[in-house]
């Protein structure tokens, strides 16, 4: 791999989960505004790969990471990163917290502090932005009512003041990262799969014949969530993750018989299982 896109500007989560990735290989690592564009430009092959988060262990998924998999692009996941991530409230220079009345940040920053903010602001307005580091950068210039959520890496590049730090809600706070490229990994060893489903009627237990088949040969899921399937209210897709690698015969085996019960089969990607 030559070049990595990451949610960017510099200094996001998103940015640290790179270097982690990359793990001091010469990859150019190459900032993108959003989410989005980042994975129209891998699947528009304009990108190599990338780096994007999909879920968060106080917030859940990242709703737009899986709608794009599921519904825009077809993209693999090469790898996976966890990090804890710690959140700080960030200002002027010469701010102090009671100054405080809008607060910008990716909106699972937001919502990851929620509770924090309520007890350290009086009245205050959220904004949203497309990541930390471009809340951080927003603020920059503004007087001392303005206030964003980043990291201390990203305040200290913009050369801005943690006015409070470690405001999550709860100190365990991890996410995790998915990569993605256009071509799916061979063989790996002590994987993980990632694919997407919809079952193929409605009727009772549909689901758990579904799920039957990893329970009978011994495959441990490692996530379900379902979202819309953009059909009928009511309709709806899985995401299912679970050990092992598709060289594995079980595996195989699963995944052909779900062939049978299922409208839609996407498989993502078999990958290595973070290791920390
Ligand atoms: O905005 C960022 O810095 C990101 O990389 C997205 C994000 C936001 C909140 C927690 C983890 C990742």
């Amino acid at each position: 791999m030559e070049r990595l896109g990451y949610l960017g500007p510099e200094g996001t989560f998103t940015n640290e989960a790179a270097i982690e990735f990359i793990s001091g290989q010469s990859i150019s690592l190459i900032p993108y505004e959003d989410i989005q564009s980042l994975m129209l430009a891998i699947a528009n092959e304009e990108e190599e790969a990338g780096i994007v988060p999909i879920e968060n262990s106080l917030e859940g998924s990242v709703n737009i990471t899986l709608d794009l998999l599921a519904h825009k692009v077809d993209l693999k996941i090469i790898a996976e990163v966890l990090m804890p991530i710690n959140h700080n409230l960030i200002g002027q220079r010469k701010a102090n917290l009671s100054q405080v009345t809008q607060v910008l940040s990716h909106p699972q920053a937001l919502a990851q502090c929620r509770d924090n903010l309520n007890k350290i602001l009086d009245k205050f307005k959220l904004i949203n932005t497309s990541s930390t580091a471009e809340a951080v950068q927003t603020i920059s210039d503004k007087d001392s009512n303005w206030a964003a959520i980043g990291s201390k890496l990203v305040a200290r590049l913009n050369k801005l003041k943690v006015l409070e730090s470690n405001i999550q809600d709860n100190e365990l706070n991890w996410t995790r990262f998915i990569v993605l490229n256009k071509k799916e990994r061979r063989k790996v060893n002590d994987a993980k799969t990632s694919l997407i489903c919809s079952p193929l009627t409605d009727r009772p237990g549909i689901l758990y014949e579904i799920l039957k088949e990893f329970a009978q040969r011994d495959i441990n899921l490692t996530k379900i969530e379902s979202r819309p399937a953009r059909k009928m209210l009511g309709d709806y897709i899985f995401f299912i993750d679970f050990e092992g690698g598709q060289h594995k015969k079980r595996v195989r085996e699963t995944l052909t018989i779900l062939d049978n019960k299922t409208s839609f089969i996407k498989i993502l990607g078999s990958y290595p299982k973070f290791k920390y």
